[in-house]
């Protein structure tokens, strides 16, 4: 790990490869923020709903069809026992005629029993199968987000910070959850019992039934407005959330060095404003969004009113009877109940949009390195690599290479040096065609990289870098990576041709030892020496190597070259070289200065030469 690379990072509005301006996105205090997420206000999008809803397509045919008949059973029930009550009034406890009748009042006790177990019956089988869909919709939107991620190109990262990344996959997927599982359901149940309800109240009484009615329009004025605001500050929410996730991965990352530095007490507070900005924007969606129920229940409360005092002059009418006033009541119970769940499951939407609209952002991304239509395999590769007038900038207008001319025999080892910031690590990523070039060419036996399958051509090229990645699970699966099929005898092979076997036996549990994250229970020699094994398990026909620059002791030094000998036996090799060792015994020494290569040629004629080679290797003794 390069330690000054590091704390780059950790100036606000720095330079470094992920921020090669010092641009600064955002900031918040004084620190650097990331604020990609920070769109507040978006239009409702239902082209956007239509899209997130085609993940339930899948499941729509075979489940849809016995969640509707659930519904519709569970609401038809729900809807009848109001008439059986205003039945056991009007017909069995008070009749007109006075002949009370128990049989009656029984039979539809009776009844009413049934149809409770019918809608219990419906509704927990309803549940069961929304949870189904729901459940499934989720975990295919986010495989499809995590594969989709898996395929995008360096500069889509360059340009994000992991934790923004990671919080479409967990929070805004998870935040469509609840819409997928109840939301869309319930919407539908919801809509289906008010237009059923309506149509029972004016097939009761018409007149009562509008009165009711005649509130909901004027409660729906009232609330639009209220509906903004609540969206706007539920965005806001989820943008401070996911600050918060962006930041905290950054931190955890960067805890050494926030301990190295002593900057604890410096991330506690600027995580504790971060936290109070979260906690205070939620505060304010959360009294926003109670006063939705108030208003709803203020209104209902006006449409009661309303009821009873017309529903009485009614009666005394003659239009309307004890008993169809009170199924009336329940009735209008039964109406506002939809309706207020309507409008906290608008709220649901509102937060599901701008959660699908983050999610399908990413989905739209493309990667920018792809396979040509006309892409064919690249074949076996013998390693000639010629680039020819090599031009890349990351950026417009920022040159990073500037005409590069190289050409490599089969088997060669290539040395590549030069100040900081000279183009090394650019030329090793643009032969593996992480990025794609600005101008010239890069040939591989004489096929440009750019008309082979991506795949066929990373496949056969070996990548060492010098942040050796090793990712959690056993010593042994950490090799494997390299190639997947490898047997376990593979594994000991390599390991051992890298001199590896070794320190792996003394391990806890040998190649079973399991190393947490990043490898941080081994030491640099070590997680280099895995990163070989690995390498050489993949036996790539072209190796590219970002030498460590870490100082290791001259034992784990005289391994590690040993080791080397070893990978680049056979192959062509591109190495950032940093140690004299790797150095001296390349074929080839290219000597990189602001993107254009100032030398080239082996160690004993740069040195005659006295010129920045020269320069580099004597200030490199001088610092030792
Ligand atoms: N991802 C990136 N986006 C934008 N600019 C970048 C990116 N990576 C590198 N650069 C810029 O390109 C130039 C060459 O960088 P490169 O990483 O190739 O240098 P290097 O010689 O490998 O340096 P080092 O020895 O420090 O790793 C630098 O000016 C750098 O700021």
């Amino acid at each position: 790990m390069n330690p000054a690379a590091e704390t780059n990072k950790q100036r606000p509005g720095a330079a470094n490869k992920n921020n090669p301006k010092g641009k600064t996105p955002g900031v918040t205090g004084e620190r650097f923020v990331y604020q990609d997420d920070e769109v507040i206000e978006k239009p409702f999008n239902w082209s956007q709903l239509t899209r997130l809803f085609a993940y339930m397509k899948p499941y729509a045919k075979q489940m849809l069809p016995l969640v509707l008949l659930m519904m519709v059973l569970g609401t038809i029930t729900k809807l009848t026992v109001p008439f059986l009550t205003s039945q056991a009034i009007d017909k069995a406890i008070a009749p007109k005629d006075g002949n009370t009748s128990l049989t009656l009042l029984y039979l539809l006790t009776a009844a009413a029993l049934v149809l409770y177990i019918i809608q219990w019956i419906a509704s927990t089988y309803r549940i069961r199968l929304t949870n189904i869909i729901g459940q499934r919709v989720i975990y295919d939107l986010r495989s499809h987000l995590f594969q989709h991620i898996q395929k995008l190109s360096f500069n889509f990262f360059d340009k994000r910070p992991a934790g923004s990344v990671l919080v479409r996959i967990t929070n805004d997927v998870n935040s469509l959850q609840e819409l997928f599982t109840n939301g869309v359901v319930n919407l539908m149940i919801d809509c289906v019992q008010l237009v059923g309800i309506v149509v029972i109240l004016m097939l009761i009484n018409w007149k009562l039934g509008l009165a009711v009615v005649l509130t909901v329009p004027i409660m729906f004025f009232i609330s639009t407005k209220l509906r903004v605001k609540i969206r706007r500050a539920w965005q806001e929410v989820r943008m401070k959330n996911s600050r918060i996730n962006s930041h905290l991965n950054e931190s955890i990352q960067g805890i050494r060095v926030t301990q190295a530095y002593t900057q604890e007490q410096e991330n506690i507070k600027f995580f504790d404003k971060m936290n109070m900005d979260s906690k205070k924007s939620w505060d304010r969606a959360s009294t926003l969004n109670q006063g939705f129920g108030p208003l709803i229940e203020i209104t209902g409360g006006i449409g009661t009113l309303i009821l009873f005092w017309f529903g009485a002059y009614l009666i005394q009418e003659g239009q309307l009877t004890v008993g169809l006033l009170v199924a009336f009541s329940s009735y209008v119970g039964n109406f506002w109940e939809p309706i207020n769940r309507l409008g906290q499951m608008y709220n649901q939407l509102l937060v599901a949009m701008a959660s699908s609209e983050r999610i399908f952002e990413f989905i739209d991304e493309k990667p920018h390195i792809d396979d040509k239509p006309n892409a064919r395999p690249m074949p076996k590769i013998t390693g000639d690599i010629k680039l020819e007038n090599v031009v890349f900038e990351y950026e417009k207008g920022r040159p990073a290479l500037k005409g590069i001319n190289l050409d490599v025999k089969a088997g060669q080892t290539i040395a590549l040096v030069g100040h900081t910031g000279s183009g090394k690590s650019t030329i090793i990523n643009l032969l593996s065609r992480f990025y794609d070039i600005t101008g010239g060419k890069i040939t591989i036996d004489g096929l440009d990289i750019r008309d082979v399958k991506l795949d066929t051509l990373r496949s056969q090229i070996g990548i060492v870098l010098q942040d050796t990645f090793i990712f959690s699970g056993t010593i042994r699966d950490n090799i494997r990576f390299g190639r997947l099929d490898a047997t376990d005898e593979e594994i000991e092979e390599v390991a051992k041709a890298v001199d590896a076997h070794e320190f792996i036996m003394k391990l806890p549990n040998g190649y079973d030892t399991e190393v947490e994250e990043r490898g941080n229970m081994l030491s640099m020699g070590q997680r280099q020496l895995l990163s070989f094994a690995r390498a050489l398990l993949a036996d790539p026909r072209i190796l590219i190597l970002d030498e460590a620059t870490a100082s290791i002791d001259t034992e784990t030094e005289l391994k590690i070259q040993e080791a080397l000998k070893v990978l680049l036996k056979g192959r062509t090799s591109f190495i950032v070289a940093h140690r004299l060792s790797t150095i001296r015994h390349a074929d080839k020494i290219v000597v990189l200065d602001h993107g254009e290569i100032k030398e080239e040629g082996n160690h004993q004629e740069l040195m005659q030469k006295q010129g920045t080679y020269h320069g580099l290797i004597e200030a490199q003794f001088r610092f030792v």
